[in-house]
């Protein structure tokens, strides 16, 4: 596992309060965003794709309509990173300024769309 702050990732998981669940390898945080259109969602989307390149740093994530499923994890190295807590937190506070509806449970839809890319390895990987 990468460094990571305890301090800073209880707050987020949903045995905490937070919204998050912590994959059971330990080495993502993951959940879903609702929002009351495609505009908003997109937005959304839009606000945390800025961060990350401010951060260098990309999700796995996916979008149908007003609903948009997002993991953290750092793939090289492996594990869960500062990275992950510091942009998992940013988006919880960028989806409360776009109107995050109730959030429904991550269905199993929108986590095989993210892991479609994934398990190509299509990802971090110098070409
Ligand atoms: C080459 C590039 O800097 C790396 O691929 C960075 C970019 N963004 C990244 N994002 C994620 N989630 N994991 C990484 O290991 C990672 N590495």
């Amino acid at each position: 596992m990468s460094s990571q702050s305890p301090a800073k990732l209880e707050p987020l998981l949903v045995s905490h309060g937070g919204k998050w669940t912590l994959t059971s390898d330990g080495e993502a945080l993951e959940r879903s965003f609702k929002f009351k259109n495609f505009t908003k969602t997109w937005d959304f989307m839009t606000a945390v794709s800025l961060q990350c390149k401010i951060w260098n740093h990309h999700p796995e994530w996916s979008n149908v309509y007003s609903t948009t499923f997002i993991r953290w994890t750092t793939h090289v190295p492996k594990g869960l990173s500062d990275k992950d807590i510091g942009l998992a937190t940013l988006c919880d506070a960028l989806a409360k300024d776009f109107g995050e509806l109730d959030p429904e449970p991550a269905s199993c839809e929108m986590k095989s769309l993210a892991n479609e890319v994934v398990k190509d390895g299509n990802c971090c990987v110098k070409k």
